[in-house]
């Protein structure tokens, strides 16, 4: 029988068993199509405990008119959190719009004949350029108070034919993009209503001439805390105009940059260079969002409290091969650095894990249990890789430095089709054993960690902590006032986007002690357990106790899809799409 015949036949016997139970096909099959493409059409899933998860996803969906009902009344009520973050959403695309439309071609005479025509006929506004060799600034002020200002820097030799684009297109183009992605349900609805109703912008298309407001212009005031947030200082260098600059979601263009308390995002590269790899942000759903922002950094960074202690001299013979030349894996008989890992070396001449290495970092070493809990569950204990480092006397590219080399596979930051929000994504087809990535962030003590929660800095949706501890004999003597763990909220690399998956996830961390012997501090290292396929979402099991609220890393309602889910109180329908809110 051929796939889409089992598919069909699967889809009728759904649909029929949920009609015996008086839930009509038509209520059926839409839910079940969701939630067909939330679990990669793995009919297993659904179909287990008699459509269990097809059932509950069918009494949690909103009944079609009390959403109606709750949307007008969210209008009404701008004030609602929700409502705010959708119109966020909204305006963060009206404004890389303005920038969108900004052509490949623009030139100072163009442009300057555009703002003549749209722009500078009004005592409110005011055009101000400044030009270096190569590029011209544009700013365009679109109001008096200075505040509202939007720009944008273009090469000017790379663009001839450029036009201001006039405020009447941008709000159709705006009010049809808002249609068209959000749904919108009321009749009535106005891109340029919305504006003036949320930050409190008087939007003027030309028609009326009264007065200074005669042409096209959008004066805008910001009345949100988002609009009042401190501008920066990065502004579209010349070999980056166009698109590469975009607004990070929380953040709208304004003052000529991607502003925000944090830079911008290149959507062609999230690493911004840092990385041997480029590794673009892809958003399919085409709403604009981009993650909220952070610093790439491609190696961990001591916060304030955190001592890590790189001394050359604590590096004892035992721990290097200063008498080593070339490629350690290239000797006939290991060297010192191989006394980690049994006296082998945990990579293969090809860069991936040795199966056997790998085999036992999967099964994982027995918890072990203290005398100090009561009673004790039992603490993680990690395998760990040693590899060479500035004190061996191989070469660079010495097979026993992989970690340290930095990424080599195409990998992709994607927003998740679900409420996971971003993920990261292989574009390429990876072998088992392959390294990934490390998990960048800033070293904290635990202690560091704890007042972030309490005083709410971290305060978001999702949370970017992952605790040094794999390794209960160092731990068991620190306190929480020298015991590390990497935070990856403000600075962190890739990994941050790495999502968890119960059991199953298809990458493993590893503790890998590179420049300290002691395992007080040591780099956290991603590699896959089984050969991953082009665009495979890449997972790593977090390990946390979904029922432990007291834990520093919080817990969330697991919506990994997996059948191993450990999160007994996670329900599958709650997972579903809503791309708008799920950054
Ligand atoms: C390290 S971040 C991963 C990247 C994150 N998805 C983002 O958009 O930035 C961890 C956060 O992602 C979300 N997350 C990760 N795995 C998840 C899962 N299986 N189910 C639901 N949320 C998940 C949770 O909010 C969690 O706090």
């Amino acid at each position: 029988m051929s796939s889409s015949n089992v598919f069909d036949e699967k889809f009728e016997a759904a649909v029929t068993k949920l009609d015996a139970i008086g839930i009509a096909r038509k209520t059926v099959s839409p839910v079940l199509t969701k939630l067909l493409e939330l679990y990669d059409y793995n009919w297993e899933y659904i179909e287990a405990d008699d459509f269990r998860v097809l059932t509950d996803a069918i009494f949690d969906e909103p009944d079609p008119k009390e959403e109606q009902k709750k949307q007008a009344n969210k209008r009404k009520n701008p004030d609602s959190d929700h409502y705010n973050k959708k119109l966020r959403a909204l305006l963060n695309i009206q404004m890389t719009l303005n920038l969108g439309v900004c052509p490949k071609n623009t030139s100072l005479s163009a442009y300057k004949d555009a703002h003549e025509r749209n722009i500078s006929n009004t005592s409110r506004s005011q055009v101000i350029t400044s030009s270096t060799d190569s590029s011209t600034n544009f700013e365009v002020a679109l109001s008096n108070s200075g505040t509202g200002k939007l720009s944008f820097t273009c090469n000017s030799a790379d663009h001839p034919d450029f036009h201001m684009p006039d405020m009447e297109s941008v709000c159709k183009e705006m009010e049809a993009r808002c249609l068209r992605t959000y749904k919108i349900l009321e009749p009535n609805f106005s891109f340029i209503k919305l504006l003036q109703d949320t930050c409190q912008c008087i939007v003027d298309l030309g028609h009326a001439s009264s007065g200074p407001r005669e042409s096209g212009m959008v004066q805008i005031v910001p009345a949100m805390d988002f609009l009042s947030k401190p501008s920066v200082s990065r502004v579209l260098q010349p070999n980056e105009a166009g698109s590469s600059c975009m607004p990070p979601n929380d953040h709208i263009i304004h003052d000529g940059v991607c502003s925000s308390g944090s830079p911008a995002h290149d959507v062609n590269d999230i690493t911004k260079g840092e990385e041997h790899v480029s590794i673009p942000i892809i958003n399919t759903v085409g709403n604009g969002i981009l993650p909220p922002p952070f610093h790439y950094i491609p190696c961990n960074i001591i916060y304030q409290n955190a001592y890590v202690n790189l001394s050359l001299a604590r590096i004892g013979d035992e721990s290097c091969c200063s008498g080593c030349f070339g490629d350690c894996l290239a000797e006939q008989l290991p060297c010192a650095c191989a006394t980690v890992t049994g006296g082998e070396f945990a990579y293969t001449r090809d860069g991936l894990l040795k199966e056997g290495f790998l085999d036992s970092c999967v099964a994982g070493l027995p918890k072990f249990h203290c005398k100090i809990c009561n009673p004790c569950e039992g603490h993680p204990t990690k395998k760990f890789i040693k590899e060479c480092w500035s004190k061996c006397g191989c070469a660079r590219n010495c097979g026993n430095r992989v970690v340290q080399r930095g990424i080599t596979r195409q990998l992709q930051v994607f927003l998740t089709p679900g409420k996971k929000g971003w993920g990261l994504q292989a574009a390429e087809e990876i072998p088992r054993g392959a390294f990934i990535c490390e998990y960048v962030g800033e070293i904290l003590t635990n202690t560091e960690l704890d007042e972030r929660n309490t005083q709410g800095t971290s305060k978001g949706r999702h949370t970017y902590p992952t605790l040094l501890n794999a390794d209960w004999d160092t731990e068991d003597v620190l306190g929480d006032d020298h015991a590390l763990c990497l935070d990856a909220t403000f600075y962190g690399n890739v990994a941050r986007f790495i999502n968890h998956r119960c059991s199953d996830a298809n990458l493993i961390d590893i503790p890998v002690q590179i420049e300290t012997p002691d395992r007080h501090y040591y780099h956290v290292a991603f590699f896959t357990k089984r050969k991953i396929e082009p665009f495979e979402e890449l997972t790593w099991d977090y390990n946390i106790d979904f029922n432990d609220v007291n834990h520093p890393i919080k817990a969330f309602k697991c919506c990994c899809g997996s059948k191993h889910c450990r999160d007994k109180k996670s329900n599958p329908s709650r997972c579903l799409n809503l791309f708008l809110w799920c950054t």
